[in-house]
This record gives structure tokens, C-alpha cells and sequence, in this order.
């Protein structure tokens, strides 16, 4: 049976990746196992930057927003030659299995070091909520309500001054965290990949809003990667009866203390990996199903097709 077991955080840091690694490291540990801490990602596992961890060294951190263990980008890491030096880093401590905390692109080098002999268990670490087998990724609920705050203040501000607030938020490619919080928010419009976006269209329901429906403000949000927000507020103020303003959250969104349902389910995902591992099994990453604790393969839950968010978008749309 497995006796060591590492564990990292990889690509954009997220709220409840401490509370896992406190997960994996005592959960591991109160199992019998040894658990290293690898640094920095597969940056670290390459240079070989990895310490044990003690039930002390993930005291204090449940509450704690970042990642302890540091997290790094390494594009590298594609380059089987690259991975077989961090294979080399494991074994010489006797490293046999790895839980990988990280984003789709984690995954991928998860399930290749997997395929050449070290089981690794991959954990949904990003706030973007783009894993598309799991409900909820960790740090996605917490960057929400960081979301959800920072637009209900705008919206004092922008109610003062008959301006209409676009607020850029992150998600990489994915709609969610635009989506969740438009609706929290009670923003007018939403603008995300699924929606599309269609400016004229948009300038002209800001008007409406305005001329029509009398509102005092409007508060526009929208994923990053779509359009420069900064601009298209210029067009708001010349196109319409509102004062544009773009705020872009940028990385505020990735940090603070996570949320308790981010304590949580990084909680039971963490041990969940260990189970996983101290069976022998690797190659597979936990999710979140209606409200269970299950894994797919990674293979499998890389090409599977995101839920529809057709209702939530529908409900959006009955909301305004
Ligand atoms: N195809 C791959 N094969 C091996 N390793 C990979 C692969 N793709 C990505 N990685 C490794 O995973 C790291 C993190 O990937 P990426 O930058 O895509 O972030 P992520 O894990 O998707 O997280 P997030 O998108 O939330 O920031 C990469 O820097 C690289 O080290
Ligand atoms: O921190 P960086 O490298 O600028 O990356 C930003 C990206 O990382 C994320 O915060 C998490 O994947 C995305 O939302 C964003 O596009
Ligand atoms: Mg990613």
C-alpha cells in the first residue's frame, strides 16, 4: 500500500486550496501515510523544492485565503522529459502518489505523470468554476461573494451619479462567475461567452433602460476576454443618457478567506483523494454532484460538455 503521498497547488491560486491541503495533510496522516509538501506546482516537483508536512505545518491555515505551498505556471511541464525529472525528484523521497490542487491545465499534467507511473488525484483549485464534471470548484463560491460585494457597492455609487458601472469579472473563458453574480446583484445586463456579445444591441437596451424604464443606474456585467471595457464605457457615455465607468476586479477576486462552503467541500474532496490513493487508484479527479463527493477519470471529465446554463440564463432574463 501507498505510504507517501505529496501534494501541490498548480496555475491561478484559489480561496480553500489551504483548507484541502490541510485536508489531504491530516486526513494522510491520521491514515498512516507521510505527505509532503510540494512548492510552487510542477515547478517545484522539477526542482525538487519539497518538505514534509506535519498536522502543525496546516494549523492555522483553514481560514486562510492563497495557497501555502505556492502555486506557479511551468508550460514546461508539457515536455515529457521535463515530467520524468520531476518523476526522479518524487522517487528519490519515495514519493509514490500526488494530489494535485488546480485548474483544467493541472489536470492534464495530473493525468500525464498518472500515465507514467505516479497515481495522482486532481481537486477543482480555481475560482473560474470551468471544470465542467463538478457542480462547484473550490474557490468559486468565495470569489463570488467577493464579486457580490464589490458590485453592490458600485452600485450606491453609480445610483448617486446616473452612471451605468461595467464590471469586468474573471472566469477565463467561463460565464459562471459573470452569470452567478448578475443575478445576485440584480445587474440589468450580463454579457458572457454563452451570451455573446452584440454592442449595439446592448447600447440600445442601456437606453431603454434609461429613456423607459426611468433607472437610475445600470450596472453591466461582463466576462473578461470580450471586450476592452474601458473603451466600451466611452461608448456608454456618448451612446446613451448614462455616464459609463468600467472597474475591472481583476485578482481581488482570487483572494481573502474562503467561504465556509469552500472550507467544506475542500474538506471532503481532500479526503477523498487519500481514500482514493490508499486504494491504489490514480488517474481521477473529485467533483461535486448534486451534492455528493464522487470522481471521474480525468480523461473523461476533461472532454465532458458543460451543464447548460440556459435556465440560469432564462432566469436572469425574467429577473430585469
Ligand atoms: N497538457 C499538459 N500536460 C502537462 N502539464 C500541463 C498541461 N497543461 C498544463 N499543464 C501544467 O499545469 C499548469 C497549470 O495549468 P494552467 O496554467 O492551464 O492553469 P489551471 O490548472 O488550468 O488553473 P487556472 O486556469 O485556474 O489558473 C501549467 O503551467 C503546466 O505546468
Ligand atoms: O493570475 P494570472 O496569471 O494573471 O491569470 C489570470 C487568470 O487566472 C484566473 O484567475 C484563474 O484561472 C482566471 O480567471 C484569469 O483569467
Ligand atoms: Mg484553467
Amino acid at each position: 500500500m501507498v505510504k507517501r503521498i505529496g501534494i501541490l497547488t498548480s496555475g491561478g491560486d484559489s480561496p480553500g486550496m489551504n483548507a484541502a491541503i490541510r485536508a489531504v495533510t491530516r486526513v494522510g496522516l491520521n491514515s498512516g501515510l507521510e505527505v509532503f509538501g510540494i512548492y510552487n506546482g510542477y515547478k517545484g516537483m522539477v526542482e525538487g523544492y519539497i518538505e514534509p508536512l506535519t498536522r502543525e505545518t496546516v494549523g492555522d491555515i483553514v481560514n486562510r485565503g492563497g495557497t501555502i505551498l505556492g502555486s506557479a505556471r511551468l508550460p514546461e511541464f508539457k515536455d515529457i522529459e521535463v515530467r520524468k525529472k520531476a518523476i526522479a525528484q518524487l522517487k528519490k523521497r519515495g514519493i509514490e502518489a500526488v494530489v494535485v490542487i488546480g485548474g483544467d491545465g493541472s489536470y492534464r499534467g495530473a493525468l500525464s505523470l498518472t500515465e507514467m507511473g505516479i497515481n495522482c488525484i486532481g481537486l477543482p483549485g480555481t475560482i473560474d468554476n470551468d471544470i465542467t464534471c463538478t457542480d462547484y470548484t473550490i474557490g468559486f463560491q468565495t470569489a463570488l461573494e467577493t464579486v457580490v460585494e464589490c458590485v453592490d457597492k458600485l452600485r450606491d455609487t453609480s445610483n448617486s451619479h446616473h452612471r451605468c458601472s461595467i464590471v469586468e469579472v474573471m472566469g477565463n473563458r467561463c460565464g459562471d462567475l459573470a452569470l452567478w453574480s448578475g443575478i445576485a446583484c440584480g445587474a440589468e445586463i450580463v454579457v458572457t461567452s454563452d451570451t455573446g456579445f452584440d454592442e449595439q444591441d446592448v447600447l440600445d437596451r442601456l437606453r431603454d433602460i434609461d429613456i423607459i424604464k426611468k433607472k437610475k443606474h445600470a450596472i453591466v456585467v461582463i466576462s473578461e476576454k470580450i471586450t476592452d471595457v474601458d473603451q466600451f464605457a466611452k461608448k456608454v457615455s456618448l451612446n446613451t443618457g448614462f455616464s459609463g465607468r468600467a472597474t475591472v476586479l481583476g485578482h481581488i477576486q482570487r483572494g481573502g478567506s474562503p467561504c465556509p462552503f469552500d472550507r467544506l467541500l475542500a474538506s471532503q474532496m481532500g479526503e477523498k483523494a487519500v481514500d482514493l490513493l490508499m486504494q491504489g487508484i490514480g488517474g481521477q479527479c473529485i467533483s461535486i454532484r448534486d451534492n455528493k463527493i464522487i470522481s471521474y477519470p480525468i480523461e473523461e471529465a476533461l472532454s465532458m460538455p458543460q451543464e447548460s446554463r440556459k435556465p440560469l440564463m432564462n432566469l436572469f432574463d425574467r429577473l430585469v
